[in-house]
């Protein structure tokens, strides 16, 4: 008997069994519940990546116990959307469909839900455990394809998430993933790394539960970034304020930090670019050795170098000055 067919048989999956559930990982959703009250407040949630749907039957019935204990709130609306058809399950729009691919997420995940409508956000996957179509076996590949996943699963949350509202999402703890937390935490003013009981110890499986949704000021969702499908027909200098990221452009190499006019530093500019600022100094001179050394190079002119440099060498090196 394979080692996987025995894991298969441990307490959550008897308890899946038992209770109903569709998949063990069930279990993993109501510990992250346990641990951070996902749920208080929720009426409307996404689940992504849902199918066979255990995390959407607990969400399911999460949001309609609290429905009927507390009464006359907003109605509980969930949808979930997977490659994969899934079995129906009452209560839940089922979307058949690429979270990567803009076509499949604009017209049927984000058009239906409006803006700032949802209180949760929830992304599974589990691309090592066998499941998913796209595993490689390679675990850097998968780590790579889980993290653009997520992303394109936050990118479709910052369309339909509330302000103040919670995105969960599968991660592995690869080398990379602090790159993630990092983005995360642009989104969100809380980012926790949790592992729930049920997760298997020997999975680097973990969830990154991501409280308090609050973008950036100016921050206009768009479908425009890349996702998975490699799709660039969309003028990316047209973005503008927090949705266009431009960063610093500096030459190395150059020589010129020796001209006798530009021996100053280079400094950023309040629009962020790398300027020679103006000198206020005179100009700082290499030290003597340097000096001779870079006019036997012929790197400095005669002007500038101490007046008892040795002549220099008959071999020009970089540019003339
Ligand atoms: C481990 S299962 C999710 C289990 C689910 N959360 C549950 O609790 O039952 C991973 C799912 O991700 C789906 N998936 C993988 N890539 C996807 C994509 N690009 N778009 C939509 N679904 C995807 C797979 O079809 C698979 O059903």
């Amino acid at each position: 008997m394979g080692r996987s067919s025995k894991d298969k048989r441990d307490i959550y999956y008897r308890l899946a069994k038992e209770e109903g559930w569709r998949a063990r990982s069930a279990f993993k959703l109501l510990q992250l519940d346990q641990e951070f009250n996902l749920f208080t407040g929720v009426s409307r949630a996404v689940d992504l990546c849902a199918a066979p749907g255990s995390w959407s039957q607990v969400l399911s019935r999460k949001l309609r116990e609290r429905e009927e204990k507390e009464g006359g709130g907003e109605e509980v609306k969930i949808v979930a959307v997977d490659l994969q058809a899934m079995a129906p399950l009452s209560g839940v729009t089922q979307i058949q469909g690429d979270i990567t691919k803009r076509s499949s997420v604009t017209s049927r995940v984000i058009r239906p839900l409006p803006f700032s409508h949802l209180s949760v956000s929830l992304m599974s996957l589990a691309l090592i455990s066998g499941f998913t179509p796209a595993v490689t076996g390679l675990h850097d590949v998968d780590e790579y394809i889980q993290a653009q996943l997520l992303l394109a699963a936050l990118n479709i949350t910052t369309h339909v998430l509330k302000p103040g509202g919670t995105f969960v999402a599968k991660i592995f703890r690869g080398k990379d993933v602090t790159l993630l937390y990092s983005q995360l935490k642009i989104f969100f003013s809380g980012v926790t790394c949790a592992k729930p009981r049920s997760s298997r110890n020997s999975s680097i499986e973990a969830f990154v539960v991501c409280q308090n949704y609050r973008p950036p000021e100016g921050y206009v969702p768009n479908m425009s970034n890349p996702l998975l499908d490699h799709c660039y027909d969309v003028d990316f200098n047209q973005l503008e304020g927090p949705n266009r990221t431009i960063v610093p452009f500096l030459a190395c190499g150059d020589l010129s930090a020796f001209d006798s006019d530009r021996t100053y530093p280079l400094q950023l500019d309040a629009d962020k670019q790398y300027q020679y600022t103006p000198p206020t100094q005179p100009p700082i001179r290499p030290p003597y050795q340097e000096a001779c050394q870079l006019r036997k190079n012929n790197l400095l002119s005669r002007e500038d170098a101490p007046p008892a440099c040795p002549r220099q060498s008959k071999m020009r090196l970089g540019r003339v000055l």
